[in-house]
């Protein structure tokens, strides 16, 4: 088990090259089951997630071949070999193997999935959406059991907007017989690249990136080659970086409209952002204001930047409140900001901060991703060195954590936790 150490103090500058989308990468790999011929997929963050995945594929008997940023799946060999348990409970988007594997083989065993611990984080909406196309579902030790004589198209109002769901019925539906309609689906950008890659390999998506999502499933689907887009919580993450110490930093290979909500806030808090066509540059300057937040589905302020953001509003003068509207508890980042000197009270579904109070250096502990990006965000600002454990997490969703951070001027080292380090660690 490995701790990041964080020196605090030193101003970054330089350019940060950004990679794939995690949550995209995630939602592809599965969808190249779905395929009779093998797909590739370009551009692939090199992240723990991406590689339990392809290990996943293989455990079901595809042929993966990584290589470098692109991943090759041969899926004509799979089969609907059940998951219940291991690595499909070390990840959130394991539960794409669902609608994937219910999609081609019309059966499927996984076991429910791992990922951040947000808080609840049901598949209710999923195993309504699969129950629509014609499965039968039931929910037995842990492990769901689809079950379908044919998929058939439907159209499916989704209660609760959401990312997983959505994608998780347009790949079931595009080998499912007919029309299927979502209505009040995700339009997150990671969407669109779902429905990009699906309709590669020959099936007919329309309305993808709006709330009405319209699949023409197909009996056969070929193979394709697909790039995945730039990862926008990885570019906001630095982003908001360059605005906690940056002199001038660009932000580079990213999509400038994706991380419209995030630019707005930063420009509203005095940062300097001046967006190009495929990166961004940020300067930052000591005298920030603070400012509300509420987390929103895309395009609104997305959820997976709440925590990061945290850590830059404690520096900003006045008072500030993030509400996460997607995730009522997504706060166990604050206990550890406090043990810095950060003054935060949460109440209910909001964090009120009292900026502009000088971090010190602690031992902290990342209890998901992006608790550990605000940490090490923290950290950066801190005086003196702040220890934050539980970097497995992180290396869930940012490849090249540490290079990328040290070639923009921060100064920060990976050690060993020793045995007692763990026990302790354990016990906390
Ligand atoms: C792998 C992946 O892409 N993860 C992202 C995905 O997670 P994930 O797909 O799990 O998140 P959802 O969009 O599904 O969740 C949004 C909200 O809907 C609720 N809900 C969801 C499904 C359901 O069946 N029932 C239900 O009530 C959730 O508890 C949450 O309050 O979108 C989240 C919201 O943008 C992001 O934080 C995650 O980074
Ligand atoms: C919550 C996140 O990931 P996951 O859904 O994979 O747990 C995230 O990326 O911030």
């Amino acid at each position: 088990m490995d701790k990041l150490m964080v020196e605090g103090g030193h101003t970054l500058s330089g350019q940060v090259q950004i990679n794939g989308a995690k949550n995209s990468a995630v939602a592809l790999i599965p969808a190249a089951i779905l395929a009779d011929a093998p797909v590739q997929v370009d551009n692939l963050p090199l992240i723990s997630d991406v590689g339990i995945l392809a290990d996943l594929l293989r455990d079901i008997g595809a042929d993966v071949e990584l290589d470098g940023e692109a991943i090759t799946i041969d899926p004509r060999t799979i089969t609907p070999t059940p998951l219940p348990n291991g690595r499909v409970k070390k990840m959130r988007a394991s539960y794409y193997m669902m609608g994937a594997m219910l999609g081609k083989f019309k059966k499927a065993d996984i076991g429910l999935p791992g990922g951040c611990n947000l808080g609840p984080r049901p598949i209710d909406q999923h195993i309504k959406g699969f129950e629509a196309l014609g499965a039968t579902v039931s929910n037995e030790q842990g492990s769901i059991f689809l079950r379908a004589n044919e998929l058939r198209g439907a159209r499916i109002y989704l209660d609760v907007v959401s990312v997983g769901a959505t994608i998780n019925i347009m790949l079931a539906a595009a080998r499912a017989k007919g029309r299927t309609v979502i209505e009040n689906a995700a339009k997150e950008p990671e969407i669109i690249d779902v429905a990009t890659i699906l309709s590669s390999m020959g099936a007919v998506i329309k309305g993808a990136g709006t709330d009405v999502i319209r699949i023409e499933g197909q009996e056969k689907l070929t193979g394709c080659n697909h790039t995945i887009i730039p990862d926008r919580i990885e570019a906001g993450t630095y982003m908001i970086m360059a605005a906690t110490m940056g002199k001038e930093v660009t932000i580079e290979n990213i999509i400038p409209d994706h991380l419209e909500s995030l630019t707005a806030k930063l420009q509203e808090m005095g940062v300097e952002v001046t967006v190009q066509d495929d990166s961004v540059v940020v300067r930052s300057n000591n005298d920030l204001k603070g400012v509300d937040i509420k987390t929103l589905v895309h395009p609104g302020f997305p959820t997976d930047l709440q925590q990061p953001v945290t850590a830059l509003l404690a520096k900003a003068r006045g008072t500030s409140i993030i509400t996460d509207t997607i995730y009522n508890a997504r706060f166990k980042h604050i206990d550890e900001l406090r043990r810095m000197g950060a003054d935060i009270k949460v109440e209910g579904r909001s964090a009120m901060i009292n900026g502009g109070i000088k971090l010190e250096g602690a031992r902290v502990k990342a209890s998901d991703l992006r608790a550990g990006a605000a940490l090490v965000i923290a950290g950066l600002l801190a005086d003196g060195v702040t220890e934050v454990t539980g970097v497995h997490h992180i290396d869930r969703g940012y490849e090249a954590f540490e290079d990328k951070l040290l070639q923009l001027g921060a100064r920060l080292w990976r050690e060993k936790m020793t045995e007692e380090e763990q026990e302790q660690l354990k016990h906390s």
